[in-house]
């Protein structure tokens, strides 16, 4: 996935601005910065979602294989298709577990066989083991952080190429947190993850490359400050801001 230019507006605010980036297949890529600098605004920007909002618009280029995102003939419902998102709060649809992970299957006209996709994505969202035999309950039954897994086995039903993840893990337990960060390793194998995380530790455990937001003065636009392999940014940034964040000197 390639961005060009890339800025974010609520109405006449410009919340993001020139933003580049390159985003490698295959590869967990973190972004990371002080509240407020447009993480979130900017994952959004990645499939279409920033526009649902009443004022927002996006400017600029995200390239997904050959096709301009925000071309005039993309289609957001394909776009959406294509990149998926996981939230910050899980947000299970109230039906059973294996609907929640079947239905946008299902609605997109997935022919295969829907048992062995809903067993595939428990498997990769590592929850199979904990549901195998609860299928047929509600998913609002589940654990908060269950219901995560749940939400992204969900969007990994779906198939998308890309997954975007705005802190999935920050309303979760330390066990929970730890189980997510663990599906990472194995989804990456499968899809391209750009995740925002707040929580520094866990942008240098599972992450590949990281990218750091920041502001520069309160009420200018966030830009993404410094972007790289994840080591280079925890252990030798270029930037003195990135470095003050990375040690934990503000934010
Ligand atoms: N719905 C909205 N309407 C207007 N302004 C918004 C909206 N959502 C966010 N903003 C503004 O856009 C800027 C970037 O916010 P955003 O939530 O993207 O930052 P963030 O880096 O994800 O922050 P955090 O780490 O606190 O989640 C902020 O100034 C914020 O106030």
């Amino acid at each position: 996935m390639k961005i060009g230019d890339l800025a974010a507006f609520y109405g006449g605010f410009r919340a993001v601005t020139d933003v580049s980036m390159d985003i490698q297949a295959n590869k967990v890529t973190a972004l990371i910065g002080p509240s407020g600098c447009g993480k979130s605004t900017f994952i959004r920007c990645l499939n279409r979602m920033h526009e649902v909002i009443p004022g927002a618009r996006a400017e600029g280029t995200v390239t997904l294989g050959d096709q301009d995102i925000y071309a005039k003939d993309a289609d957001p419902v394909v776009i959406r298709r294509r990149v998926g998102m996981v939230f910050q709060k899980p947000n299970p649809f109230s039906k059973s577990i294996y609907d929640n992970v079947a239905w946008g299957a299902k609605i997109n006209g997935f022919r295969g066989d829907l048992d062995e996709l809903v067993e595939r994505s428990l498997r990769q969202a590592a929850l199979w083991d904990e549901v195998k035999d609860r299928l047929k309950e509600s998913g609002y039954g589940l654990s908060g952080g269950q219901q995560q897994r749940l939400c992204i086995a969900r969007t990994l039903a779906v198939e998308p190429e890309v997954i975007l993840m705005d802190e999935p893990a920050s309303a979760l337990d330390p066990v929970s947190t730890q189980k997510i960060e663990d599906t990472m390793a194995e989804l990456k194998k499968s899809y391209t993850v750009v995740i925002v995380t707040h929580n520094m530790q866990q942008a240098a455990r599972i992450s590949d490359y990281t990218g750091f937001f920041y502001i520069v003065n309160m009420g200018d636009p966030g830009r993404l400050w410094e972007f790289d392999e994840t080591e280079k940014i925890f252990s030798n940034p270029d930037r003195k801001e990135t470095e003050d964040y990375v040690t934990g000197r503000f934010g």
